[in-house]
Formats: C-alpha cells, sequence, structure tokens
C-alpha cells in the first residue's frame, strides 16, 4: 500500500479563498483585519515563518504589522510592545513568535497579551476555555490538524488517536481539541517519559507526530492503514525533516507529509483566528450607519 497525501498546501489555498470573500464583507462594514508579529531575535527559522505570514496576510487583504526586537531586549521593553499592540486599534490579532531568545519568559508574554487578541489561542485564559468547552481562538497547530483530518473524510468519532509530543503549542492543546464531544476521538499522549512509544503507536488509528525527532516514527511502528500526521520540522542538510520515517508510507492509508500538510494548514488557521477576531469586533461595533454622517 502507498498512503494518499493530505494535501494542506491545496485545502489552504481553499481556506484562503474563502477568507479572502470575509475580509471584503468586512472592510464593507468598515473593518480591516490586521495581523500583528512580535519577533524577537534572529533565528532563521522563526524570521522565514514570520515573513511566510506577511506574504499570507497579504494574499488575503488581512493588513501586517511587524514588530522586530533584538535579542537583548530586556522583558520591560518586550511588555511595552506588547502593550502598544494590545492598544492600536489597527491590530485586530497578533502573535508573539516563538521560541523567544533564553532569558524572557514566554509564558509570561503569552499572559500579556488581550485575550480578544490572541490569533495563536495560546493566551491562558484562552488556553482555559478551551479546557472548560467555552469559544475562544484555538490554537492554530491542533486546528489546523483537526481541519486537515475532517476536510478529507477522516472519522475522528471513536477514533483511537496516539498524539506524540506534550508541548504547549501542539500536543497538549490537540488532545484537548480531539477529546471535545463534537471531535469525540480517544487521545494517547505520548511523551518523552513514555517507556514504549510504540506499543501505544500499533494500536491507533490516527497518529500524529510532533515530538521534533527525524524519523522517529517507522513503519513497523504503524498499523495497516492507520492515518498518520507529521508535525515534527526539524531542519537538516538535506533539508527539512520530519518525524515520520519514510517506510510510514508503505504502511499507512494517509499520510499528512512535511512539508506540505499541517505547516500550510497552522499559517491558514493563524489567518482564520485573524479574520475571527475582526468579525467578532465588528458585531460588536455593529453595522456601519448607511446614513451620511450619523
Ligand atoms: N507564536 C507562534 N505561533 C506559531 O504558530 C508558531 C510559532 N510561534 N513558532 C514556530 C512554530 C512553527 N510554525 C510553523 C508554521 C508554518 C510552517 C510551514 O508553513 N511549513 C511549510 C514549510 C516551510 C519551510 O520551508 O520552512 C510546510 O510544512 O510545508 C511551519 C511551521 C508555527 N509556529
Amino acid at each position: 500500500m502507498t498512503a494518499q497525501l493530505l494535501d494542506g498546501k491545496a485545502l489552504a489555498a481553499t481556506i484562503k479563498a474563502d477568507l479572502t470573500e470575509r475580509v471584503r464583507a468586512l472592510a464593507a462594514q468598515g473593518v480591516t483585519p490586521g495581523l500583528g508579529t512580535v519577533l524577537v531575535g534572529d533565528d532563521p527559522g522563526s524570521k522565514a515563518y514570520v515573513a511566510g505570514k506577511h506574504r499570507d496576510c497579504a494574499q488575503v487583504g488581512i493588513a501586517s504589522l511587524a514588530v522586530e526586537l533584538p535579542a537583548s531586549v530586556s522583558e520591560a521593553e518586550l511588555d511595552d510592545e506588547i502593550a502598544r499592540l494590545n492598544a492600536d486599534p489597527a491590530c485586530t490579532g497578533y502573535i508573539v513568535q516563538l521560541p523567544l531568545p533564553g532569558g524572557l519568559d514566554e509564558n509570561r508574554a503569552l499572559g500579556l497579551i488581550d485575550p480578544d487578541k490572541d490569533a495563536d489561542g495560546l493566551h491562558p485564559v484562552n488556553l482555559g476555555k478551551l479546557v472548560l468547552g467555552d469559544p475562544a481562538p484555538l490554537p492554530c497547530t491542533p486546528r489546523g490538524i483537526v481541519e486537515l483530518l475532517r476536510r478529507n473524510g477522516i472519522a475522528l468519532s471513536g477514533a483511537e488517536v496516539c498524539v506524540i509530543g506534550r508541548g504547549t503549542t501542539v500536543g497538549r492543546p490537540l488532545g484537548l481539541l480531539l477529546t471535545r464531544k463534537s471531535e469525540n476521538a480517544t487521545v494517547t499522549l505520548c511523551h518523552t517519559g513514555t517507556v514504549d512509544v510504540a506499543a501505544h503507536t500499533r494500536t491507533a488509528d490516527i497518529i500524529v507526530a510532533a515530538a521534533g525527532r527525524p524519523g522517529l516514527i517507522t513503519g513497523d511502528m504503524v498499523k495497516p492503514g492507520a492515518v498518520c500526521v507529521d508535525v515534527g520540522i526539524t531542519r537538516t542538510d538535506a533539508g527539512l525533516a520530519g518525524d515520520l520515517d519514510a517506510s510510514v508510507r508503505e504502511v499507512a492509508s494517509w499520510v499528512a507529509p512535511v512539508p506540505g500538510g499541517v505547516g500550510p494548514m497552522t499559517r491558514a488557521m493563524l489567518l482564520t483566528n485573524v479574520v475571527e477576531r475582526a468579525e467578532a469586533l465588528a458585531s460588536v461595533r455593529g453595522p456601519r450607519s448607511s446614513l451620511p454622517g450619523i
């Protein structure tokens, strides 16, 4: 068997076309969504991701507000920039690009973001709402994974899902999303303390690998016909390497590849969150009066 590909790039293009329409409708109400990004330091990977996010914004008509700070920035200066974006009406949603350089407390920075402008869904209030089942912006990568599976007709209800990785941006919130009543999956969350990862992956209907360890999942660890989603991205001399070994494709029914799978979906969900934040703002303001001067 050779697995079919879960084409995140194509699905992201469809989602972006839909968002372009929604941005147009917002413009008619006098609202322009604006994505802010806070990039600290000069990690080439982070720079490339942020640049990609602004390219995406330009494509769908979202304004961009890029803040770049040196790695030497003090906590107080970072706090000031976050406060500025919270107060800036042109910024309807923003992210603080992770990881932050050493010495800066990521959780502290995330906690200072206005929860209503949290385009990443990583503010503690919004993660708390995810636990409580209340509506809130959702973390982009987990949301993108669920959307990629759903729109390809892969059943989640009753599925045994093995998630590898317990990080704040992917594994942990993905477990919360998949176990909501609306998704109804059963989740096993594996991590570096798991004694026998293969014992868990071998019984799974869906494997989501978010460990950041190239080739971690090999074909012999996969149940024939399982769906495998690659979230690991490691830069090597030979290019990007995912967590799925090539042998997985001979066993799985579907594979979300690196590149072209979850990455483009993460970006599409960021745009979706920004548009949703702006739509929420527009509905609070109400429709603009059609009477001149009122
Ligand atoms: N506050 C914050 N929010 C994030 O969402 C966030 C972050 N920090 N820090 C880093 C991770 C990583 N991430 C990716 C997004 C897109 C691709 C992506 O588009 N990947 C392409 C390949 C791009 C390439 O060539 O490098 C693909 O898989 O096809 C990858 C990774 C978002 N992250």
